[in-house]
């Protein structure tokens, strides 16, 4: 087995109290965390029962579980006291905490419907020119700023600030006379309860004796507010972080919530694992470069627990060539080193285009765990319903503003007079332009067919005689394959159709069905993001697009923000163990990630 460091030991063996681990990456957080539990019931006769390890995805919890679960002292624990300690996330403690409380019915509401519930409200507001999935998801992220008291992001949304208030109004009356809450509600709802219920608080308080939290950098301050209530009076409160790894600022994260820690609990003890035990030296000094930039965080001197680590950048002359040597470099792997490494990106979408690239040249891809799509959820599938409902149930304007510029007619919301569309009020209203009134004649020629054809007849016209499927195949031009799935299943999925079923009852049936997890992991290279690359590790990493626009990203303007991005890259350069590859273009003048450029490192042309 292997053996702790003295640190970790001291780790392990901390007594009562509350206790701060400040860690770097590949410094043996999850291994000191699964050995201090075992310390605990074994050393300290704690009852498993009462301890509690919250991690930040349901993921690391299962992960933590498992390899809690392969030590064989977990054996003994199972067979003789019959309960073992429990793992979690912070939504899913909430949750219980809520249910245990008699008459507590809310019913947890998914990301697509709350996506959905945002647009219905936008509508409402008259916003439907601004109405899609990506814009209702910004607003919820915002709403989920306000919502844990962080202040306004000061985006520029495009509507009058004070609308914004009342939009987070609406949704909130909207998810209260529905008995629906979302993920903030939660931990907000939970916090009030154990906050105003002293003998529930204390229940739990007596339940939980002994709290961890590990990827504690990522908790936003409502979370942390509960997780101080749950340690109560007796402070056995033990946090693991890494702030230079804090990437969740979107979701209400700040790098000083450890510092934070240190000022609630001035007792705490305090401890620094900086051993690295997963990279090769030049990568670890490689990436103390990176990171020391940022002014907000911890100092800390990151040692290397093994030599070597190889490092290789080029600067290619296009996008072209820098695609063909990320290709040979990946070809030059032998199949075992291919399947430990991983191209990590900083977008889902350019993931899914290298995904493309590698998988047109042959190169096998791991699609490790990939949750299979419900294509009845979605942008895709929200299009294809509104217009199934205005065909077939009553030629709504709502409706009509969803899919009437897809692909784009130049049709203005300003010639739809009246809630129930008319052709011929809006072939008035272009009485003038020639050009114009053909198009809606052929618009509504397709859909008066469609109104007569069944659900799957009327998307295959939607898709192709209305121009839908160009529309989406030119907006997402990497990604036809995709694409063409998404239309292929829900065309085929319509034929489920019971005769005289409305429009909404069966997309709501449909996306009740959840998509079965794909079984089969195929044997490759791993393709993904960084967010997501967070907590693996991998013999070798390609790290293309090294571009400023695209890290940081072209958004980002504000000096914490940039701190982020810099985090992000860290954290991808992080997860190589032995070989690390850098990639950037200088086609069209474009420019090296400032965060790399005053790092010496030989930028080789391919
Ligand atoms: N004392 C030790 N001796 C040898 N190897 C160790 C020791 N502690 C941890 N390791 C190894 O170091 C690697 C990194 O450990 P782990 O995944 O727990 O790191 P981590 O701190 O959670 O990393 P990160 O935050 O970067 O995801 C693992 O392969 C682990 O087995």
């Amino acid at each position: 087995m292997q053996q702790p460091s003295k640190i970790q030991l001291e780790a392990i063996m901390h007594g009562e109290g509350p206790a701060r681990v400040v860690a770097g990456p590949g410094s043996g957080k999850t291994f000191t965390i699964i050995q201090r539990i075992f310390y605990l019931i074994f050393n300290r006769q704690i009852s498993p029962d009462s301890i509690l390890t919250i991690t930040y995805t349901k993921a690391a919890a299962g992960e933590m579980q498992s390899r809690f679960l392969a030590d064989e002292r977990s054996q003994c624990l199972t067979k003789g006291l019959g309960n073992v300690a429990h793992f979690g996330t912070i939504h899913g403690i909430c949750y219980s905490i809520l249910k245990e409380r008699r008459g507590y019915q809310a019913s947890l509401t998914s990301e697509n419907k709350r996506i959905r519930i945002m647009e219905e409200l936008l509508k409402n507001r008259g916003f439907e020119r601004m109405c899609s999935a990506g814009f209702a998801a910004e607003l919820l992220s915002e709403i989920s700023r306000i919502k844990n008291g962080i202040s306004f992001s000061g985006k520029d949304f495009g509507i009058p600030q004070g609308s914004l208030q009342l939009l987070l109004n609406d949704y909130t009356a909207f998810m209260n006379e529905r008995g629906l809450c979302d993920f903030d509600d939660l931990i907000l709802q939970s916090l009030v309860l154990l906050q105003e219920n002293a003998a529930y608080r204390e229940k739990w308080q007596h339940r939980i004796r002994y709290l961890l939290v590990d990827e504690f950098q990522d908790v936003n301050l409502t979370q942390y507010e509960l997780i101080k209530l749950l340690a109560g009076k007796e402070k056995n409160i033990f946090v693991v972080g890494d702030d230079d790894q804090s990437i969740y600022g979107f979701r209400g994260s700040v790098p000083g919530i450890m510092k934070r820690f240190s000022q609630d609990y001035p007792e705490e003890k305090v401890l620094f694992l900086t051993d690295n035990y997963r990279s090769g030296e030049r990568i670890v000094h490689f990436a103390t470069e990176v990171v020391k930039k940022n002014k907000d965080r911890i100092r800390k001197e990151i040692h290397a627990g093994k030599a070597g680590g190889k490092i290789k950048g080029y600067c290619c002359e296009t996008r072209m060539l820098e695609e063909e040597k990320l290709l040979d470099d990946i070809r030059s792997l032998d199949k075992k080193e291919l399947f430990e490494s991983a191209v990590i990106l900083r977008t889902n979408r350019e993931a899914i285009l290298y995904e493309e690239l590698l998988t047109k040249h042959k190169i096998p891809v791991k699609r490790k765990g990939k949750k299979a799509q419900n294509v009845f959820e979605g942008e895709v599938a929200e299009d294809i319903r509104s217009f199934l409902k205005f065909c077939k149930e009553g030629e709504k304007r709502s409706d009509f503003l969803r899919f009437m510029n897809k692909p784009d007619r130049y049709l203005s919301s300003k010639a739809l007079l009246s809630e129930r569309v008319s052709r011929k009020e809006i072939l008035s209203y272009y009485r003038q332009n020639k050009e114009m009134c053909a198009r809606i004649e052929t618009l509504f020629t397709g859909l008066l067919l469609a109104e007569k054809l069944s659900f799957s007849q009327a998307v295959r016209c939607f898709r192709k005689q209305l121009g839908y499927e160009n529309y989406l195949l030119s907006k997402y031009p990497g990604d036809k394959a995709g694409t063409m799935k998404i239309l292929d299943e829900l065309q085929e999925g319509c034929r489920l159709a019971e005769r005289g079923e409305s429009v909404d009852d069966f997309f709501d049936k449909m996306r009740k069905k959840t998509p079965c997890e794909e079984e089969q992991t195929e044997e490759g290279i791993t393709v993904l993001t960084m967010h997501a690359a967070k907590g693996l590790e991998f013999q070798s990493v390609f790290l293309p697009d090294l571009n400023e626009g695209v890290i940081p990203d072209r958004k980002v303007k504000e000096e914490k923000e940039l701190e982020e991005e810099r985090r992000l890259l860290y954290v991808a350069i992080t997860r190589a163990r032995e070989q690390l590859f850098l990639y950037y273009t200088g086609e069209r003048n474009r420019k090296l990630t400032r965060f790399l450029c005053d790092i010496s490192l030989p930028w080789n042309r391919p």
